[in-house]
């Protein structure tokens, strides 16, 4: 079932007024939402950010994880650029949903660590997938992106689906007492280039 698009209007944020685009995704149910700024459709590389849905860290100020920073930084650095894209997924926990997040992390709270406790809920590591990316960037007449982004999953999906990575742009911010064990176990286990060490690299598919 295809991913239709609903409505479109402006938003205005602290960092620039953004045009907000709602899509439904029918196979689904999910509302996924984009924000973009100026001309993205000129075939020139966007500035951009696929973003999944992480409500304590964007909405609650959690310091468990970096989303909320994350978020904050790519659409500062939209802004600043005057151009620029950012896909909010609404595939919370890495997929498994909010209730199964805070089940997670009631486990994390008694020791383990954010993959371990994925696996003893009986989920995988990371349960996404980007495929509605697709239809929507297409819808927005974007074919080449500068990603924002440490996680190379990310890029690897966009490039099978023949959306263009030009350019991996790292996204280091956030780090906090709280969630040092977290962003550690997102390098050690999860591939997460979290170093200086591959600023600019594109991981090949
Ligand atoms: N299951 C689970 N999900 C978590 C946990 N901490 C954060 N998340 C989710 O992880 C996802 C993080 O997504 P993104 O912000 O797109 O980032 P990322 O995949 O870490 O990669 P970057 O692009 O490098 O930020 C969100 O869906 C969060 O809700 C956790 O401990 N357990
Ligand atoms: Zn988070």
């Amino acid at each position: 079932m295809p991913v239709v698009f609903v409505a479109a209007s402006k938003l205005p944020t602290p960092f620039a007024t953004f045009t907000m685009h709602g899509f439904l995704d029918e196979a689904t149910g999910r509302e996924h939402v984009v924000l973009s700024l100026g001309d993205i459709a000129d075939g020139e590389p966007v500035l951009g950010r696929l973003h999944s849905e992480c409500l304590t860290g964007d909405a609650l100020f959690s310091q468990r994880c970096d989303c909320g920073s994350q978020l904050e930084a790519a659409l500062q650095a939209i802004a600043r650029e005057g151009r620029g894209v950012l896909l909010y997924l609404r595939q919370e926990g890495r997929g498994i949903g909010l209730l199964n997040k805070i089940r997670a992390y009631e486990l994390q709270d008694g020791g383990a660590d954010t993959v371990e406790a994925n696996e003893r809920l009986g989920f995988a590591a990371d349960q996404r997938d980007y495929a509605m990316c697709l239809p929507m960037l297409e819808h927005l007449g974007v074919k080449s992106l500068r990603l924002m982004t440490n996680n190379p999953r990310k890029v690897k999906a966009l490039t099978a689906m023949a959306i263009n990575v030009a350019e991996r742009v790292p996204l280091h911010t956030g780090h906090n007492p709280h969630n040092s064990h977290y962003l550690a176990t997102k390098a050690g286990k999860l591939g997460h280039m979290m170093g200086t060490e591959h600023q600019g690299e594109v991981p090949q598919a």
